[in-house]
C-alpha cells in the first residue's frame, strides 16, 4: 500500500467509515501510520474524506448525470473512487482535472480494481467536458432539490428543515453546514489566562484571534503542522465555542458538589472543574468504561482536581447516589447531533428519521433519573448539540409536565449582554452556526428546582 498517497488514505478511510467508523477517529488511525506524510498531503487526505462525506448528495447528483447505471448499483469500492474524482474535479482548483481523472484510476489500479478503470476513466472524463451544464436545482424554483442535491442533506433532513426553520433559514444552515468547522480551542485557565496563550501562540506563528462570545476561546485560522504549543502542559483543549457556553451557564461555583451525567470525553466536565477553580466536588459519569477512561486522562493533563469518575447506564436510577446530594447537574446528552453535522460528516448519512424519536425517549429518562438528585433550590442543565424540536422543547415541557417541583430559567436574564442574540425567545440558548460567527448548533435549558 502506498502509505503516504493522500488519495488512498483517503479511499481507505471512507471505506471504513462505510463499514461503520468514525471519520475523526479513522482518519486519525491512517495519519499516524503515515508519520512520514508532506503536510500538505495530509491537508489534502483531510479534506477528501472530509469533503467527500459532506458533499456526497451532490456528488452523486453530478455523477448521477454521467454514470449509465444507477449509482447504488456500482461496486462500493469504484463508487468511492468515483466520489474522490468528481469531488476534486468540481471542488479543488489545486488539483487539475485531468490530474484527477488520472490520479483516480491509478489508484484504482493499486487497489487491483483494474477491471473499473475503462469506467472511471469514462465518467469522469465526461464529468469534465459536462460539468458546465449539470442542471443544479434553484434555490428558490426547487428548494428541497436544492436541500437535497446541492446542499447534500439526505431527504428526510432536507424536509424537516424546510419545515421546522423555512426556507430561508433552511438554505443558510445547510449550506453553513458544508463548511469546515471553525478551530477553536478552550484555554485551560488553571494554567494560563486567554491572553497569555494568544501570545504565545502568535510568537509560534500561529494566526489567532479571541472568539467572540466565550471568554477562554481561541480561534486558529492559520496553524503550523505538529503539535500544539502548550499541548504537554495542558494550556488547552480543543473544543468548540458553543459547547464552552454550557459549562458557563451551569456556573459552577467552589465548595459545591456537582454532577456531569454524560460526561465523556471530558470536555464540560475539565472546564466545569477550571470555572470552579478545582474548587468544587465534580462527580463525573458515562456510559461507556472506555469513554470514561478519557475523562481521567484528560482531567489529568489539564491538572483538574476533585473529578471522580464512574460508568454508569443512566437509563437506570443511580441508586449508588444519595437524593438532593447535587448543587448543581449537567445533563449533556446523547443525540441526534445534526448540530455538529460539519464535525462528524457521515451522521448525514447514517442517521435515519426514527432515531430521533427514541433518542428524546432516552434523553427523557436520564433527565428523569437525575432529576431526584438535585437539591432543592440547586441547578438541572439540558445540553445537546442538535435542534430538532422533539429533543429540544419536546424532552423540556414533558420533563416539566412531569417534574413540578422544577422551574425552568430563562438563560436571558443572566447571560452577559453580548449574548442575547444566542437565545430563543423562550430563553434556551440556541446557537446556530451561519447565525453566530460559525458556532456549532447547540440548545441548552436550564431547570431550578424549587427551594
Ligand atoms: C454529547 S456526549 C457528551 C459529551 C461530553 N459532555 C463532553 O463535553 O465531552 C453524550 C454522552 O452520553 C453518553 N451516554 C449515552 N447513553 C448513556 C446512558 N444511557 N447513560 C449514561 N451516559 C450515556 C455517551 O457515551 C456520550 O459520551
Amino acid at each position: 500500500m502506498k502509505l503516504l498517497d493522500p488519495r488512498h488514505i483517503a479511499y481507505e478511510v471512507l471505506r471504513r467509515v462505510d463499514e461503520g467508523a468514525y471519520s475523526d477517529l479513522a482518519l486519525d488511525a491512517a495519519l499516524r501510520a503515515a508519520p512520514g506524510i508532506d503536510p500538505r498531503d495530509r491537508g489534502l487526505a483531510t479534506e477528501l474524506v472530509y469533503g467527500v462525506l459532506r458533499r456526497r448528495g451532490s456528488l452523486d447528483f453530478a455523477l448521477g448525470r454521467f454514470c449509465s447505471q444507477p449509482l447504488e448499483k456500482v461496486e462500493a469500492g469504484v463508487r468511492t473512487l468515483l466520489r474522490l474524482g468528481t469531488y476534486q474535479i468540481l471542488h479543488l482548483d489545486r488539483v487539475p482535472a485531468p490530474a484527477a481523472v488520472h490520479e483516480t484510476v491509478e489508484l484504482a489500479r493499486t487497489l487491483g480494481l483494474e477491471r473499473a478503470t475503462g469506467f472511471i476513466n469514462g465518467i469522469l472524463r465526461a464529468l469534465i467536458r459536462g460539468a458546465a451544464a449539470i442542471p443544479w436545482p434553484d434555490p428558490q424554483k426547487a428548494t428541497l432539490a436544492h436541500l437535497e442535491q446541492v446542499l447534500s442533506l439526505p431527504p428526510w433532513l432536507a424536509r424537516r428543515w424546510r419545515r421546522e426553520l423555512g426556507d430561508e433559514e433552511a438554505l443558510a444552515l445547510a449550506a453553513a453546514m458544508l463548511e469546515p468547522a471553525p478551530f477553536t480551542l478552550r484555554v485551560n485557565t488553571l494554567r494560563l489566562e486567554r491572553d497569555a496563550y494568544l501570545e504565545e501562540l502568535r510568537k509560534a506563528g500561529y494566526e489567532v484571534q479571541a472568539t467572540r462570545y466565550a471568554p477562554e476561546g481561541v480561534r486558529v485560522t492559520a496553524r503550523l503542522p505538529g503539535a500544539l504549543p502548550g499541548t504537554g502542559e495542558g494550556f488547552c483543549q480543543v473544543q468548540d465555542e458553543a459547547s464552552m457556553l454550557i459549562a458557563r451557564l451551569l456556573d459552577p461555583q467552589p465548595g459545591e458538589r456537582i454532577l456531569d451525567a454524560c460526561a465523556a470525553p471530558g470536555g464540560k466536565t475539565t472546564h466545569i472543574a477550571a470555572l470552579s477553580g478545582n474548587a468544587a466536588a465534580i462527580l463525573a459519569l458515562d456510559l461507556h468504561p472506555k469513554r470514561v477512561r478519557l475523562i481521567g486522562e484528560g482531567a489529568y493533563r489539564l491538572g483538574c482536581e476533585g473529578i471522580e469518575t464512574s460508568d454508569w447506564d443512566l437509563t437506570r436510577p443511580p441508586g449508588f447516589l444519595d437524593a438532593e446530594s447535587f448543587d448543581r447537574v449537567l445533563v449533556d446528552a446523547p443525540c441526534s447531533g445534526l448540530g455538529v453535522l460539519r464535525r462528524n460528516p457521515e451522521t448525514r448519512w447514517r442517521r435515519i428519521e426514527a432515531d430521533i424519536g427514541r433518542l428524546a425517549l432516552l434523553q427523557g429518562t436520564i433527565l428523569g433519573n437525575v432529576a431526584p438528585l438535585v437539591r432543592p433550590g440547586g441547578t438541572l442543565l439540558y445540553s445537546l448539540c442538535t435542534l430538532t424540536p422533539e429533543e429540544t422543547d419536546g424532552v423540556v415541557d414533558a420533563f416539566l409536565a412531569g417534574h413540578p417541583d422544577f422551574v425552568r430559567e430563562d438563560l436571558r436574564l443572566s447571560a452577559p449582554a453580548g449574548w442575547q442574540e444566542l437565545f430563543d425567545d423562550r430563553g434556551a440558548l440556541s446557537t446556530f452556526p451561519h447565525r453566530h460567527g460559525g458556532m456549532d448548533a447547540f440548545f441548552a435549558v436550564r431547570f431550578r428546582r424549587r427551594g
